[in-house]
């Protein structure tokens, strides 16, 4: 990995990264925010930081969420890192949308890993995400034996629109093997194989097989994953989204959930007069932020 940059921002540092992914055969930058805990002479030596990861919707880069979601407030306050990853691989050499359009390729790898040429070549989010992204973090910042921060075990996962869609799917497909001790959303894509843009995704990188499509979809995994502890999913979504209608359909999931064991547990705020943009998120960040860190045991 290399530093690209650190930026100074509340207590801490953004840590602006690149290097060589295997799983998408690209470049990838992430940015990593430290809290200020991270370079307290306080910190107790068995504790090691816990992560919440942040994944961007549509159209973004790591920048996004790092500049305009003010999630670095939240995790100087709980004690929390953040990770900001892409939302795809990028570079001349990666297929992307055949027509240009902005909800399909670069910058909109919808987190699932491509069956279907040539986007199979590159477009490997799922395994980047979920599985190389936090290894590679872990060998980068705990070196020499000393693991201050913890990218493995105790970490939480939220995102926004598309990366809504791949914190839910994430969660609930490592749920077993419990990757994730926390999951949260703003305006996600519930239901991807019912609404244009996930259809778009969904048939682009998986192909026509709809069972390829359900073991992504939040709507389908939900009804066959066992729901155990205190476990809860918490959504924020605007009722003056502009995506609401068309791509989001909050109500799908809440409809999925009846009569299974998350019933009563998938909570969604629908709050009055937000749209899908940063001013909605950062609203939304501080409440997201309490919720993950109780249940990473931060509070
Ligand atoms: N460029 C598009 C708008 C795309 C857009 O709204 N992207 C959202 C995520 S949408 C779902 O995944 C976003 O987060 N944009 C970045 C930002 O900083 O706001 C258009 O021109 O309409």
């Amino acid at each position: 990995m290399k530093v690209v940059k650190e930026v100074f921002v509340c207590g801490g540092k953004l840590i602006k990264l690149s290097h060589k992914s295997i799983s998408t055969k690209t470049s990838m930058n992430v940015n990593v925010y430290l809290p200020k805990q991270y370079y307290s002479q306080d910190l107790p030596r068995k504790e090691r930081i816990p992560t919440v990861v942040f994944l961007s919707g549509l159209t973004c880069t790591p920048d996004n969420a790092s500049e305009k979601a003010f999630w670095q407030f939240q995790a100087d306050k709980y004690g929390f890192a953040m990770v900001f990853p892409d939302t795809s691989p990028r570079g001349d050499e990666v297929a992307s949308d055949p027509e240009g359009s902005w909800d399909f390729g670069h910058g909109a790898g919808f987190y699932v890993n491509a069956t279907q040429e040539p986007y199979a070549q590159h477009y490997m989010m799922y395994d980047y995400i979920h599985k190389e992204l936090p290894q590679t973090l872990d060998s980068h910042f705990n070196k020499d034996g000393v693991a201050k921060l913890d990218f493995q075990d105790n970490v939480a996962i939220t995102g926004h629109s598309m990366g809504g869609f791949g914190a839910l799917s994430g969660y609930l497909r490592g749920y077993s093997e419990k990757r994730y001790k926390s999951c949260s959303a703003f305006a996600p894509i519930v239901n991807p194989s019912k609404v244009p843009w996930g259809q778009k995704a969904f048939k682009g990188y998986l192909g026509d097989e709809r069972a390829q499509w359900q073991a992504y979809d939040p709507c389908s995994l939900i009804k066959n994953v066992r729901r155990t502890g205190d476990d809860k999913i918490l959504i924020h979504i605007g009722d003056a989204d502009p995506f609401l209608e068309e791509h989001l359909k909050p109500e799908l999931l809440l409809e999925a959930v009846k009569s299974t064991s998350w019933q009563g547990h998938v909570q969604v705020k629908k709050v009055h007069g937000f749209d899908h943009s940063y001013y909605f998120i950062s609203t939304f960040v501080p409440e997201h932020a309490e919720f993950h860190a109780k249940n990473l045991g931060l509070i």
